[in-house]
């Protein structure tokens, strides 16, 4: 399977001056394709020919562009635009920004991120910083028809986070705690991780015929690897990856994490979609990030194995990274209310991402200048992150496969974001897709009510948690989200099954 980030990785290395935001949403028009958005874009942006490196960059126009944003940190386009050089290219990515962020030295620590507020296909939000920059006249031409308006930027921030008071006052599902694990067992598990480096495997997929690799290494460990679950690394791209029993360091960070959620927990009521029992981190997904090169790009935490409103508690050791969180979904012409959070994780931080977190943010490690990375005395410029998880057994062993494609495939869990009407509920979508880009439209929406009730463990039922009418989904609403919420108290059930399955098609067809 091909999933959108794989997508948006091949397309940002072949077409470096588009930004993200505007790659994913033309994706979106043209349905996943990745040909058809390949062949759109070719029609108005210079393709490069392979993922850029140094020496491509050498060759061609981007370098002067480079070496421009290198001294300014800003382009200024025709129409006075200031242009954000934030994820401009594959290479310097988020570098640029956070140099952006360092020469300006702003008091209030907020600096400009330009993203374009669209309107494509009048429903899709878009955002196309870059388009404005690389000019183009938007009449008669292929995007232009598709419904992407080129013009009028606006404004959003990228806001540095830096205590444990502001960090948790912005992101109020967000805990953050320095020196989390005594000083021996942190730096005694980085040195083993250290030392086991090539447990950690890059993510391989195939594009357009190329094998193409994540920048950033993975690794799986379990609580006890022979649970039965057959739970394997299908879900990071890690085929045939079975993973390794937790370590005495792990199993000590394991029972120091499950004692910390446990007295989190004392003042915390539960969500019936949450598990009744107590929290266990037995799974980890480790994560190396060896250079300040490597990166982690935007995405949220897959539902799958882990279920509806995981709490996911996350270690970094070594090098100090840049996490960054943003919303999932704002309001129309609000993008400028929706910073981008960057959050400083030095050596032995803990980062409790509560329930609600993969639901409404998603979250990436962007790549960092030198001159900001704070190495560690030992490993130097080497971060690794260990993100620890807990399997909902019931959830993989009821798991359903897909009612339309005639060899199980196994369905994959996630919630609606994109259209208030839909969004919320959970649905089983189909990874299948096929050469053309389209994904399979197989799915059942999500219907938790037997969730949580005991037979569930030991039956092997693969609708138990399904179900095709929309009045028994399930729906997780954020206790903020007011478009959501008056949207239901106005129109209650009045609302449309065919706005719902419209909001679906729009969030099967991206699983970012
Ligand atoms: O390295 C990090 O801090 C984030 C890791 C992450 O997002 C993941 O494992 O899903
Ligand atoms: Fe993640």
């Amino acid at each position: 399977m091909i999933d959108t980030e794989d997508k948006l990785f091949y397309l940002e290395s072949h077409f470096p001056l588009v930004d993200k935001d505007a790659l994913l949403e033309i994706l979106v028009v043209c349905d996943g394709s990745i040909e058809i958005t390949e062949s759109m874009l070719s029609q108005q942006f210079e393709r490069v020919a392979d993922p850029i490196t140094q020496d491509d960059i050498k060759s061609t126009k981007l370098k002067e562009e480079v070496v421009n944003r290198e001294t300014t940190g800003l382009v200024v386009d025709q129409s006075s635009n200031i242009i954000d050089t934030d994820n401009c290219e594959i290479v310097y990515g988020d570098e640029r920004q956070i140099k952006v962020e360092q020469s300006r030295k702003r008091k209030s620590e907020i600096d400009i991120d330009l993203v374009s507020s669209k309107k494509m296909n009048a429903n899709h939000q878009t955002s196309l910083n870059k388009f404005t920059s690389v000019h183009q006249s938007t009449e008669n031409n292929s995007l232009a028809t598709k419904g992407v308006n080129l013009a009028t930027p606006t404004l959003s921030k990228t806001i540095t986070l830096h205590t444990k008071k502001e960090i948790e006052e912005a992101l109020p599902t967000v805990k953050f705690i320095k020196n989390f694990l005594p000083e021996d067992l942190a730096n005694d598990t980085l040195q083993e991780l250290l030392n086991r480096k090539a447990l950690f495997r890059g993510k391989e997929f195939v594009i357009a015929g190329k094998t193409k690799r994540s920048s950033h290494n993975t690794a799986i460990f379990y609580e006890n690897n022979s649970d039965g679950v057959g739970y394997d690394g299908e879900m990071f791209g890690l085929q045939k990856e079975k993973g390794q029993d937790y370590s005495s360091n792990l199993k000590l960070c394991q029972y120091l994490l499950e004692d910390k959620v446990d007295e989190l927990m004392k003042s915390y009521t539960k969500h019936p979609y949450e598990s009744d029992n107590k929290w266990k981190a037995n799974l980890c997904i480790g994560n190396l990030f060896e250079s300040n090169k490597n990166h982690l790009d935007w995405h949220s935490d897959k539902l799958t194995f882990i279920g509806p409103l995981p709490l996911i508690c996350s270690i970094s050791l070594g090098a100090t990274r840049y996490f960054r969180l943003k919303k999932l979904h704002y309001k129309e012409g609000e993008v400028n209310l929706n910073p981008i959070y960057n959050i400083p994780l030095p050596h032995n931080t803990l980062l409790l991402l509560l329930p609600g977190t993969q639901e409404e943010y998603k979250h990436c490690v962007p790549t960092l200048t030198d001159s900001l990375l704070d190495q560690h005395p030992f490993a130097k410029t080497t971060r690794i992150n260990l993100t620890f998880r807990m399997i909902r057994h019931e959830l993989v062993q009821n798991r359903p496969d897909c009612p339309k494609c005639k060899k199980p495939t196994p369905l994959v869990l996630r919630r609606m974001f994109r259209k208030v009407a839909s969004r919320g509920y959970y649905f089983w979508g189909c990874p299948k897709s096929f050469p053309n880009g389209k994904s399979c439209e197989g799915f059942y929406y999500a219907d938790f009510s037997l969730l949580n009730r005991p037979e569930a463990n030991s039956t092997s039922d693969k609708l138990m948690y399904c179900t095709k009418d929309i009045k028994k989904a399930s729906r997780w609403v954020a206790e903020n989200d007011d478009e959501v919420l008056n949207l239901i108290k106005y129109s209650g059930d009045d609302i449309c099954n065919s706005e719902i399955e419209s909001g679906l098609k729009d969030d099967a067809n991206n699983d970012d």
